[in-house]
C-alpha cells in the first residue's frame, strides 16, 4: 500500500469519433472500500474502466492507480479488471484454471511456467469463489455466474490491490451473486479498494460503502444511502424525481 490514494481520476474527457462518453470526470477512492459505479446505459461506465486500465486513452486527464500510470500497474499486478461479459471471446479453449493462471503471468517472467506458488494462489482463489469442482472444464462451458467468479478468482491469484469490475452480477444468480459480493467485502477489509458498476440498485446497500452516479461526469460521490434518494437518481438517469 502505498501513501497515493488507490484511485485518481482526474478530469478524463474521452470521445469516440463525435460521441462524448466521458466530460471531464474526476473521481478518488482511497483504500479499503468497495464502491459502486451507477449511471444509465451509455453514461461511461465502461469507458471509465478502460482509461483506468490504460486500453482507451483520454483526450484529456489522466488516471492513476496507486500513484502510477495505468500502463505500469498493471505490469506490477497492483489493478486487475473483470470486463463484461460482452468483451471477453468465450470460445477461446482455456480451462478455468488456465483463465485464473493469467492472472499469476506477471510472477512467472518469459517461460510462464507455474512455480508451487502460482499452483497453490489459483487453488486459493478457486476456492475462495467456489469453482474448484470445475477447474479443469472449459472456460466457455460454464454458466454466466460461474464465469464472472473465474474472472474474478483471476484477480484474487494475482494479488490485485485494486479491482475493477464491469458488471459482474449481470445475469448472475442469487448464490453467484452472494458470493461475489462477500468476496469483495473480505478484499476491502483487507486494504484492497474496488470499483463495482452494476444495475442492482437495490444489492448496493450491501455491497458498497460508497456509491459514485456517472453521466459522462462524476455527479455525485456519496454514500450508498445519499446516492440512492430518488431526487439524485432521477439526476443520473435523466427522469424528473416524484413529487
Ligand atoms: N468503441 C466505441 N466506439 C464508438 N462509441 C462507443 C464505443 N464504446 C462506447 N461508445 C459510446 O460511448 C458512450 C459510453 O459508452 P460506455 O460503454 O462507456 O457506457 P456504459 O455506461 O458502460 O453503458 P452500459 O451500461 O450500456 O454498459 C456510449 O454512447 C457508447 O455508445
Amino acid at each position: 500500500m502505498t501513501a497515493e490514494p488507490a484511485l485518481d481520476v482526474r478530469n478524463v474527457t474521452v470521445h469516440y469519433g463525435d460521441v462524448l462518453a466521458l466530460d471531464d470526470a474526476s473521481l478518488r477512492l482511497e483504500w479499503g472500500t468497495v464502491c459502486g459505479l451507477i449511471g444509465m446505459n451509455g453514461s461511461g461506465k465502461s469507458t471509465l474502466f478502460k482509461s483506468i486500465m490504460g486500453t482507451v486513452r483520454p483526450d484529456r486527464g489522466t488516471a492513476l492507480i496507486a500513484g502510477v500510470a495505468p500502463r505500469v500497474a498493471r505490469r506490477r499486478g497492483i489493478v486487475g479488471y473483470v470486463p463484461q461479459s460482452e468483451d471477453v471471446d468465450w470460445s477461446f479453449p482455456l480451462s478455468v484454471r488456465d483463465v485464473v493462471m493469467m492472472g499469476r503471468y506477471g510472477f512467472q517472467g518469459f517461460t510462464r511456467r507455474a512455480s508451487r506458488t502460482d499452483r497453490e494462489a489459483v487453488d486459493r482463489a478457486l476456492e475462495r469463489v467456489e469453482l474448484t469442482d470445475l477447474a479443469d472444464r472449459r472456460i466457455g462451458a460454464l454458466s454466466g455466474g460461474q464465469r464472472k467468479r473465474a474472472f474474478v478468482a483471476r484477480g484474487l491469484a494475482q494479488g490485485a490491490r485494486v479491482l475493477l469490475l464491469d458488471e459482474p452480477f449481470a445475469g448472475v444468480d442469487t448464490p453467484s451473486e452472494a458470493t461475489i459480493t462477500g468476496v469483495l467485502r473480505e478484499l476491502a477489509d483487507d486494504g484492497a479498494t474496488i470499483l463495482v458498476s452494476t444495475h442492482d440498485l437495490g444489492a448496493l446497500p450491501r455491497l458498497a460503502d460508497e456509491a459514485v452516479l456517472l453521466m459522462r461526469r462524476v455527479l455525485l460521490h456519496d454514500s450508498p444511502d445519499v446516492v440512492l434518494r430518488p431526487e439524485n437518481l432521477a439526476r443520473a438517469f435523466g427522469l424528473e424525481a416524484p413529487a
